[in-house]
This record gives C-alpha cells, sequence and structure tokens, in this order.
C-alpha cells in the first residue's frame, strides 16, 4: 500500500448505492469544490481526491436498479466502500438496505472498511444517521470496520469527515 518514493497514501474507494443518492454530486463537491447539475450515471466516474496525505481515488458507480448488476465489476481491491443513502426518501430504505447487505456477503470485499453516507440531511423529513445505524443493523458488522454519518453534497458537510475515518480506519489499526 502506498508508494515508495513519497509520502502518500493510495486508497482506492467504491462509492454506490441507489439510484439519485447523491454520489456524483458528493465526487463533484470533493473534486472540484461545488456539486453541479447532475445527471444518472450510466457506467462509472472517477476521481482523486488527495487529502490528509492520502490520495483516495473514488469510483463512483451508476446506481440505476438495471446497472447495479455492474458494481461487482469494480470490487477488486476496494479498501472502502462508500455506501450513500438519499436519507429523505425513506419509501427506499429497504431497497437501499437490501443492495448493502447484499454487498457485504461478497468474498472479494470482506476485508474493506464500509462507510455510510446519510446523504441529504438539509432536506426536511430525513432520517438521522444514528436511525440509519438501526435501520441497516450495522451493529452486527463486527467482522469490519463501518461507520455512519450525516452528509449534504450541497453543503460539503460530512464528505471530509467521510474521508478521515476511511484514513483513519486503514491507516491507525
Ligand atoms: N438537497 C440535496 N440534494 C442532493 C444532495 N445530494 C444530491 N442531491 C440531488 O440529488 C439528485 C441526484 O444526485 P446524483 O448525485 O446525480 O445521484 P447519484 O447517486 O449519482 O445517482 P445515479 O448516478 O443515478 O446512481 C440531484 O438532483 C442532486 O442535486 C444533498 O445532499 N441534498
Ligand atoms: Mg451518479
Amino acid at each position: 500500500m502506498g508508494n515508495c518514493c513519497s509520502n502518500s497514501k493510495d486508497v482506492r474507494v467504491l462509492m454506490v448505492g441507489l439510484d439519485a443518492a447523491g454520489k456524483t454530486s458528493i465526487l463533484q463537491k470533493l473534486s472540484k469544490g461545488n456539486s453541479g447539475s447532475t445527471k444518472p450515471t450510466v457506467g462509472f466516474n472517477v476521481e482523486t481526491v488527495l487529502y490528509k496525505k492520502v490520495k483516495f481515488t473514488i469510483w463512483d458507480v451508476g446506481g440505476q436498479d438495471k446497472i447495479r448488476t455492474l458494481w461487482r465489476h469494480y470490487y477488486e481491491n476496494v479498501q472502502a466502500i462508500l455506501f450513500v443513502v438519499d436519507s429523505s426518501d425513506q419509501e427506499r430504505l429497504q431497497e437501499a438496505k437490501n443492495e448493502l447487505q447484499k454487498m457485504l456477503l461478497e468474498e472479494e470485499l470482506k476485508n474493506s472498511a464500509l462507510v455510510v453516507f446519510a446523504n441529504k440531511q438539509d432536506l426536511p423529513n430525513t432520517i438521522t444517521s444514528d436511525n440509519l445505524i438501526s435501520k441497516f443493523d450495522l451493529e452486527k458488522q463486527t467482522n469490519r470496520k463501518w461507520a455512519c454519518l450525516p452528509t449534504c453534497a450541497i453543503s460539503g458537510d460530512g464528505l471530509y469527515e467521510g474521508l478521515t475515518w476511511i484514513k483513519d480506519a486503514l491507516f491507525l489499526k
């Protein structure tokens, strides 16, 4: 891990979640400083973000139902899964949970840390990150490091806390 000639470390992050959860907005905010308009992602986007001497390569894969089967093509060498949830879309929390649970059973991802972003916290009627922890049964994840953080892709609130958490989870063992 890391590379020999500098003191930066490389981390491969896979960002997934249901369509319209806010993944591409998060990637834009982190890489360009603003989350402009987005269209549904068909395929993927990838950006690198250098933060606290860690080079995060973040893969943002489209979450529409019909293309979720493509997520598995990005599993190799993933050190952190960033699962994004639209906290205001309570009708689809169960669907989001099902997709996450399915993914966490994958052998290839068994060593990955997990960060859940309870995104869109600026909207009314959102589920809190604490309630999302129990809704998603995250406390049962005893074999991996996990966290659930409140975020807003528009303001950027919580996004860098997520990167800091990943860095600490991977490098401060
Ligand atoms: N209010 C609010 N809107 C958000 C937030 N994050 C994303 N959005 C909006 O949600 C919509 C979908 O955002 P995207 O970033 O395209 O969602 P995505 O997860 O990339 O969706 P797919 O590419 O289809 O998987 C856009 O209209 C965003 O502006 C947020 O934190 N708050
Ligand atoms: Mg997208």
